[in-house]
């Protein structure tokens, strides 16, 4: 026997992964742009620091050599006053020292010196100090110049991210419409069954919350995760660069912030994880509570409905709190590493300099500002990213949810099928099996035989398999085995949109689309003149109704505000599908309560949609059944009797008895 490897299957986050690269591929130059930008913000941001540093060092030089230079020319001069003071004091050797101090004194003060002046030349020979005095007075230039090299950085720092995240809002903003075009185009190819299983809210939330999450991600996070992470490994370079001391100094807890922020990030993810699962609970409660609503008010359970809520809400409450406790934590964590890490800097940092003989006090306070702001600029890039992680955790999860739906089979559509214009004879359902899920037959070798132009009423309990034989008729599903044949051609060999356009479905719960009552009725034929509109309104009796009206057919109307009753929604969509002339026509028989009027005009738009057409009712009222052709009796997915109302009712088998018990008489 042939075997075949299993491909490994791909975790969720790698498809993920997956997914945004075949989306962001198509980019590669604008994120090669953006990656330039990148770099060139890391690199500004990391620089910037130490130009800092050099500007305090300069600054500080300046100030020591602006004092020393001003020192030594006020010391010149007090020689220059000492020698004539000398000369006149004639000193003797009863001469008080006292005096010479006093005289001392009165030069220093006339000649303005303050003491630290004095201070700064006190260690100094007279030559040095003579030196000083006729060079150039120390200047604000170096200093200065470092601080526009400085401004320059800031402004280029700033322009460059700019310039990055606008790039990347293009991107991102044609990359999730791009994704939303093919999740729309996915949701149109999809099959049937897929509608069956899911919510439409759930379908719906692809489209907002799941797209949304990863739209911010993409914009907020994604970026903010590549940059802080260039950032950080800048910064750790250069830091190591400029003083491998203070360098170690600024990293020494950071092994116990990472593995802090690990933790919490994990623990922060699995609450995150019980929160979102409560509150897709209470979602859920509230969609069957808000769907049932009419049945809990009829029953009286208002009470017991508000007791359930408060019972999720407060689950959702103490999750909430517990996800949020522990995203919280993260930044004041984080906060006091970074703190403990300053104090490091400062107190370990000044003793080494303190101790370093080599190094002058200036470099050693330009190195002391430079690494409190390396501690910053290191920190910042771990709460960053750890802050982003949620975010990116919804993305994440936004394209596995997406994935699961591009994953769903698609419509078979046959290639080069048939087309369907007319069905010349017969309808033959044969040996037809089917089952919704493996194992669970729902069809049992059921064979049906239409004549062109015959009316075959479906009738049997709840269950029975009645909709299904609709769903299979024009392809919603796929029989397992039989076949379904229209004058002899297996339906499965029509083009699909061939077939679905030639049999018209008119479902049980009508839906009006957003628009015009004309554009409603002309749905299925958008080019449909006024006169054709008018012209099946008339036959399903809605048109004097609609007369009625304001503005008559160009009423506005959507499925949850329309003018229309339950009754006459119905009509409109039996006029909807009269429009388009099918050739067979499958109709869910309405049994939602309507007054005798209505009743009696869907009846009428009913007969005039079924005459001489070939056609499937789902029959649930008396007349509809009399009027068939054929009766056929489902069971428990089985044909279990066949004929007219008349030889049915004389075999006096479960259809005599479902007659007696169930059907509705008039
Ligand atoms: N999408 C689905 N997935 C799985 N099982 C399904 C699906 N639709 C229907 N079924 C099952 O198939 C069986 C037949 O359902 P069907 O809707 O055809 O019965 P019915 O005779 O039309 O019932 P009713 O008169 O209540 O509309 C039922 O057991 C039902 O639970």
């Amino acid at each position: 026997m042939e075997s075949k490897k299993t491909p490994k299957k791909m975790s969720d986050t790698a498809r993920a992964i997956r997914f945004f690269y075949l989306y962001l591929k198509r980019y590669k130059l604008q994120f090669f742009v953006i990656m330039i930008f990148i770099v060139l913000a890391t690199w500004l941001q990391v620089i910037a620091p130490s130009l800092l540093g050099d500007a305090i060092t300069n600054i500080a030089t300046y100030v020591r050599d602006y004092f020393t230079h001003k020192g030594a020319t006020g010391m010149s001069k007090l020689l220059e006053g000492f020698q004539p003071m000398i000369s006149q004091a004639n000193l003797s050797g009863s001469t008080k020292f006292g005096d010479i101090f006093q005289m001392a004194h009165q030069t220093a003060s006339s000649l303005h010196l303050s003491g630290s002046e004095f201070n700064q030349i006190s260690g100094m020979t007279i030559d040095q100090v003579k030196t000083i005095a006729l060079s150039k007075p120390a200047s604000l230039g170096t200093f200065m110049n470092g601080m526009w090299q400085l401004l320059a950085v800031y402004v280029a720092t700033g322009l460059s991210m700019l310039i990055y995240t606008l790039l990347f809002s293009r991107i991102v903003a044609h990359s999730t419409n791009r994704m939303r075009k093919g999740l729309f185009g996915k949701l149109e190819r999809l099959t049937i069954s897929y509608f069956d299983r899911h919510q439409d809210g759930d379908i719906l939330a692809r489209f907002t919350s799941d797209l949304d999450n990863i739209q911010n991600t993409l914009n907020q996070a994604l970026v903010s995760v590549i940059s802080n992470a260039a950032v950080f490994v800048g910064v750790i370079i250069q830091m190591f660069n400029k003083d491998v001391n203070f360098a170690w100094l600024t990293v020494a807890v950071s092994p116990l912030a990472i593995i802090s922020a690990v933790i919490i990030i994990r623990q922060s993810k699995k609450a995150t994880d019980l929160q979102q699962e409560e509150v897709s609970q209470l979602n859920a409660y509230m969609d069957e509570k808000i769907s049932g609503q009419k049945a809990i008010i009829v029953e009286g359970l208002q009470e017991d409905s508000i007791n359930g809520f408060l019972e999720h809400n407060e689950k959702v409450k103490k999750r909430t709190f517990a996800a949020q406790a522990w995203s919280g934590m993260i930044f004041p964590l984080m906060n006091g590493f970074q703190l403990l890490s300053i104090a490091i800097v400062i107190f370990g940092g000044t003793a080494y300099v303190l101790n370093d003989n080599k190094m002058s006090l200036t470099v050693g306070l330009g190195l002391l500002v430079a690494f409190v702001q390396y501690v910053q600029s290191y920190y910042n890039p771990i709460m960053q990213i750890s802050s982003n992680f949620g975010q990116l955790q919804l993305a994440i999860t936004g394209a596995t949810r997406l994935n699961v739906m591009f994953d769903e089979p698609e419509e078979v559509r046959p290639e080069n099928g048939k087309q369907l214009d007319k069905i010349r004879n017969d309808v033959r359902i044969q040996n037809l099996d089917f089952e919704y899920l493996p194992g669970k037959p729902v069809l049992k070798n059921v064979n049906i035989d239409v004549k062109k132009g015959q009316m075959v009423a479906l009738v049997g309990p709840t269950g029975s398999g009645k909709t299904t034989v609709m769903n299979l008729m024009n392809r919603f599903y796929d029989v397992n085995s039989g076949s379904i044949k229209f004058d002899g051609t297996d339906i499965r060999a029509f083009d699909l949109d061939s077939l679905r356009s030639r049999v018209g479905i008119v479902l049980q719960e009508s839906v009006l689309f957003d628009g015009t009552i004309a554009d409603n009725i002309k749905f299925g034929k958008p080019d449909a003149t006024m006169d054709e509109i008018i012209t099946v309104a008339k036959i399903t009796h809605i048109h004097e109704f609609i007369d009625s009206l304001p503005n008559k057919y160009e009423t506005h109307v959507t499925d949850d505000e329309s003018v229309f009753s339950v009754g006459q929604k119905q009509q409109i969509s039996i006029a909807r599908t009269i429009l388009t002339n099918p050739e067979l026509l499958i109709l869910d028989e309405a049994t939602s309560n309507v007054d005798t009027v209505t009743e009696q005009q869907i009846q009428w738009a009913m007969e005039a949609a079924i005459a001489g057409r070939t056609s499937f009712v789902i029959a649930h009222r008396l007349k509809t059944i009399l009027n068939a052709d054929k009766i056929v009796v489902l069971k428990d997915g089985e044909v279990i009797e066949e004929g007219t109302h008349h030889d049915l009712v004389a075999q006096n088998g479960f259809y005599a008895e479902l007659y007696h018990n169930q059907f509705v008489f008039e």
